[in-house]
């Protein structure tokens, strides 16, 4: 059986904040604003599985409003989620991701990126593409104001005869 997922995610922006992009800290005048860590990218893959699972999304596990998640570890998070998949028998086909931010620059961590959700999948790199895009400084991404991350993900399953 197969089953796809969709997820969405967007984080502002601010100064004072470490700019935490799909496990990897990137150096960056400004950082993304969340209850946690506000891995933009971790949460749209994390969303995407929960989609996949028909589960709901993150807020609905990890409450924004729970003080045990203040600060958590977004990969502490996608590694629960992906979990669910697992004890339900399913593994990853393949997961695909865009960062949509108009800086800073992704591409060099990038393969980094792929080797962590890779691994907290239990898959490997060649089954996670990560993409990176401008929106042409147009819009809140574009003015610097936000980052957002939209993945898709395919979970199969085999099915007993
Ligand atoms: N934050 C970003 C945005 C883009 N990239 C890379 O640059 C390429 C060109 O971006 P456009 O938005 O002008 O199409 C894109 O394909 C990415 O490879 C990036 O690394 N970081
Ligand atoms: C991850 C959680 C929980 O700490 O908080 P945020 O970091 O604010 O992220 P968001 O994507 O807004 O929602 C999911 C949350 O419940």
């Amino acid at each position: 059986m197969i089953r796809v997922g969709n997820g969405f995610d967007v984080h502002q922006l601010v100064e004072g904040r470490k700019c935490i992009i799909g496990g990897v800290t990137i150096p960056y005048e400004k950082g993304l604003l969340g209850h946690s860590d506000a891995d933009v990218l971790l949460h749209a893959i994390s969303d995407a599985i929960l989609g996949a699972l028909g589960l709901g999304d993150i807020g609905k596990h990890f409450p924004d409003t729970a003080e045990e998640y203040k600060d958590a570890d977004s990969l502490v998070l996608l590694k629960r989620v992906w979990q669910l998949a697992t004890e339900r028998g399913y593994k990853l086909g393949n997961a695909d991701s865009t960062i949509i931010a108009q800086k800073p620059k992704m591409l060099p961590y990038i393969p980094q990126m792929v080797e962590i959700i890779a691994s907290a999948l239990d898959a490997q790199p060649d089954q996670v593409n990560v993409k990176a895009t401008t929106t042409e400084q147009l819009g809140f991404t574009g003015r610097g104001e936000g980052i957002a991350a939209q993945s898709v993900v395919c979970l199969i399953r085999d099915v007993l005869k």
